[in-house]
C-alpha cells in the first residue's frame, strides 16, 4: 500500500500575494489539485495525507479525488514539520513498512511515468529514492553580487519530488533532525543523517517547483501541452 504525503501549509513568501501559491489556479484547477490528482492517478497510490495550514479545510471535492481519499492533518512551522505531522496522522493501516511519496504541493506538473520510475525504485531498494535531475548550469558563488568563485559541478544533482521513502524510517529521522534541531529542506536529507544513501531516479526538468510569480506562468504553459 503507497500513500502520498503532500506538504502543503506554506505561506509562499518568495511568491507574494494574499493567497498561498498551493491555491492558486493554473488551467482551472489550484496547484495542490494538479499534484493531489497526478499522484491519486496512479494505480499503486491508495490515497493522499495533505498538510494545511491551522485553519485551512480540504476543498469541497477533495476529500476523495479519483476514488481514493484524500485526508488533511495540519501542518508545522517548516515543510519539515509538515511532513512529519503528515507521516503521523497516516490512518493506522499504513504501516512502518509502508512505502510514502513526499511531494511538494506547489509542484503540479508531475507525470505518471516519472512515478512509476519513482516508485519501481523506491521498492527496489531499501535506501528509498526521489526524483532529480544532474545540474547542466554552470554553478556561480555570489559575493555582493558579484562572482567570488565558480562551483564543480560534476556529480551535482538537483532534488525534486515525490521522495520515496518507507513510513516508518522517515517518520524517525524527520523527528530525529527535529530533535538535534537540524534544519532539513527535503526527506532525503533526514535519511542521509542515519547512513543511508537513497537512490537518484533521474525525472522530468518541467517538474518545477513554483516559487516566484515567473514559475506560475511557466507552470500554466507546461500544463496545458499536456
Ligand atoms: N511550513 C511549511 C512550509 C512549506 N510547506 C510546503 O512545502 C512545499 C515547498 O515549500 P516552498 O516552495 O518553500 O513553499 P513556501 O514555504 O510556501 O514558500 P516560501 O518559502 O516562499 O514561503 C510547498 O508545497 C509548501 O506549501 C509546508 O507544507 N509547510
Ligand atoms: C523538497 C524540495 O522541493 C526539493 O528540492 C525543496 O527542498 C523544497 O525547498 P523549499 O525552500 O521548502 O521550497
Amino acid at each position: 500500500m503507497i500513500w502520498a504525503v503532500l506538504p502543503a501549509a506554506g505561506r509562499g513568501q518568495r511568491f507574494g500575494g494574499d493567497t498561498p501559491k498551493q491555491y492558486l489556479r493554473i488551467a482551472g484547477k489550484p496547484l495542490i489539485e494538479h499534484a493531489l490528482t497526478a499522484l491519486l492517478a496512479h494505480p499503486r497510490v491508495a490515497g493522499a495525507m495533505v498538510a494545511l495550514s491551522a485553519g485551512d479545510e480540504l476543498w469541497p471535492g477533495w476529500s476523495e479525488l479519483l476514488g481514493k481519499p484524500v485526508l488533511r492533518c495540519t501542518g508545522g512551522n517548516e515543510r519539515a514539520d509538515s511532513v512529519l505531522a503528515a507521516l503521523r496522522a497516516l490512518p493506522a493501516q499504513v504501516g512502518d513498512d509502508a512505502l510514502v511519496l513526499v511531494h511538494d504541493a506547489a509542484r503540479p506538473n508531475l507525470r505518471g511515468e516519472d512515478i512509476g520510475r519513482l516508485i519501481a525504485a523506491a521498492e527496489a531498494a531499501p535506501d528509498g529514492a526521489i526524483l532529480g535531475a544532474p545540474l547542466r548550469d554552470t554553478l556561480k558563488r555570489a559575493g555582493r553580487g558579484r562572482i567570488v568563485g565558480t562551483e564543480p559541478r560534476e556529480g551535482l544533482w538537483r532534488a525534486f519530488t515525490p521522495q520515496a521513502f518507507r513510513r516508518g524510517a522517515l517518520t524517525a529521522t524527520l523527528a530525529e533532525a527535529a530533535r538535534a534541531g537540524v534544519a532539513v529542506t527535503d526527506e532525503a536529507s533526514a535519511m542521509e543523517r542515519s547512513g543511508v544513501q537513497p537512490w537518484l531516479v533521474e525525472g522530468r526538468e518541467d517538474n518545477l517547483k513554483v516559487t516566484t510569480p515567473a514559475d506560475l506562468a511557466l507552470a500554466e504553459y507546461l500544463i496545458g501541452r499536456h
